[in-house]
């Protein structure tokens, strides 16, 4: 070969590997074999998602899918944004009479309600505590309006791919519920709440007095043009022993990924968790049965990385919403000192409409754990 071809070849390839190793825009993609990878901006055309390694053969119930999104879509109650959307997926392929084929599966939702007028004043001018700031110091050329890709907007893709994800584990139940609103909270441990309160009121908590007063609060602070945080507390039953992949994607560490990866968390805590530093070991360790259950559930449901069968718990923090109705200082893209105030239709308070969407990344974070697992042993060939 002559070495002008040789040369050749050895750039074609250093800039293939190069693009396919540092694509542009990485990190849009959740997931090892069941693999979500999702597009769009909040005031584009629409948004949708890829769904890839989803097996053949499973009939998909399109209507649990619906369902999935009413319970995240936008104007949903008067405690949620005013934002009116849908939120009806279209399929456009992978699913052929009524069941998976194998082949990835496309879908998209159109986005018909935005206002973009409402984002003009922050064409050049970073809200405080929103991604305006990073996403321009990152790409330089950003869609500004709504938020574009750094809305939550885009976790509606999720919940379609969790929906399908949920469909996959059958028998695995994931139920999530807001904890707390500010510092109002649901007084009960995971272990005695009632999961057939939480879809009787707007806000998805478990106890019909908290979810007075909790809504109530909502609506006072959106009164005063400001938001407020609160937490969601997730249980995973039926998990079957044996889920996670030591040392570095471990069951809860994927979790924790997946939690972290939604809009405005900023923490997450799993099983006994930060309560657990105050407890000896002779109190906090798992006593097991003879079954090899435990007596006690410290470990939330994994040990070692992999799931041991008993419950998994955990609950996500999420701040106060960045878009305020009042004013406040900040900066624009010149760098000078500027007074800005939030406009148009935004969440009071997120922890509502977050609800399906921890339940959906945990589906999606425990369906690649369940492809994955089933890799794990040369019995299953
Ligand atoms: C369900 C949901 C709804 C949200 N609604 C809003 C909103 O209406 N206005 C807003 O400023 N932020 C909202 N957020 C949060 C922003 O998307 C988020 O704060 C922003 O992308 C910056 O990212 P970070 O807070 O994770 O750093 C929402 C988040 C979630 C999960
Ligand atoms: C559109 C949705 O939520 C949006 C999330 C969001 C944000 O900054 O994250 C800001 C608001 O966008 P807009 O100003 O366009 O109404 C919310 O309504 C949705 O969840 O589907």
């Amino acid at each position: 070969m002559l070495i002008t071809q040789q040369r050749d070849r050895f750039y074609y390839w250093r800039e293939t590997f190069t693009f396919v190793e540092n694509p542009t825009m990485a990190g849009n993609t959740f997931g090892t074999v069941f693999k979500l990878t999702t597009f769009g901006e909040s005031h584009g055309v629409a948004i949708g998602g890829i769904i890839d390694g989803c097996p053949a053969g499973l009939e998909v119930d399109l209507d649990a899918v619906e369902a999935e999104m009413q319970r995240r879509k936008p104007g949903q109650s008067s405690i949620v944004t005013q934002r009116k959307e849908e939120d009806t997926v279209k399929f456009l392929s992978g699913i052929f009479e009524g069941k998976t084929t194998g082949t990835p599966i496309g879908f998209v939702i159109g986005n018909t309600d935005q206002k973009s007028r409402d984002y003009s004043h922050i064409k050049d001018t970073y809200r405080p505590s929103h991604a305006d700031f990073t996403f321009d110091k990152k790409f330089g050329h950003r869609d500004y309006r709504g938020g574009g890709r750094s809305s939550a907007r885009e976790t509606a893709c999720r919940v379609v791919a969790g929906a399908i994800a949920k469909q996959l584990l059958k028998d695995i139940k994931i139920t999530a519920y807001v904890a707390s609103v500010g510092e109002l909270k649901l007084d009960k441990p995971h272990t005695e709440v009632d999961f057939s309160e939480i879809e009787k009121n707007p806000v998805r908590t478990a106890d019909a007095a908290t979810a007075v007063k909790m809504e109530h609060y909502i609506k006072q602070i959106k009164k005063q043009g400001d938001t407020v945080g609160g937490t969601i507390t997730c249980v995973i039953q039926n998990v079957p022993q044996g889920l996670g992949e030591p040392v570095f994607d471990k069951l809860h560490a994927q979790l924790g990924k997946a939690m972290l990866s939604i809009n405005a968390v900023k923490g997450f805590e799993f099983g006994s968790g930060f309560a657990g530093t105050k407890m000896l070991g002779s109190e906090h360790n798992d006593i097991f049965n003879k079954d090899g259950s435990t007596k006690t559930n410290y470990s939330g449901g994994v040990q070692g990385g992999i799931s041991n069968g008993e419950d998994i718990y955990f609950t996500v923090a999420f701040k106060p919403v960045a878009t305020i109705i009042q004013k406040q200082w900040t900066i624009n893209a010149k760098g000078e000192e500027v007074e800005m105030m939030g406009k148009g239709r935004h969440d009071p308070c997120v922890v509502p409409r977050a609800v399906p969407i921890v339940e959906s990344m945990a589906a999606l974070a425990l369906a690649d754990f369940w492809m994955l697992n089933n890799l794990s042993k040369l019995d299953n060939f």
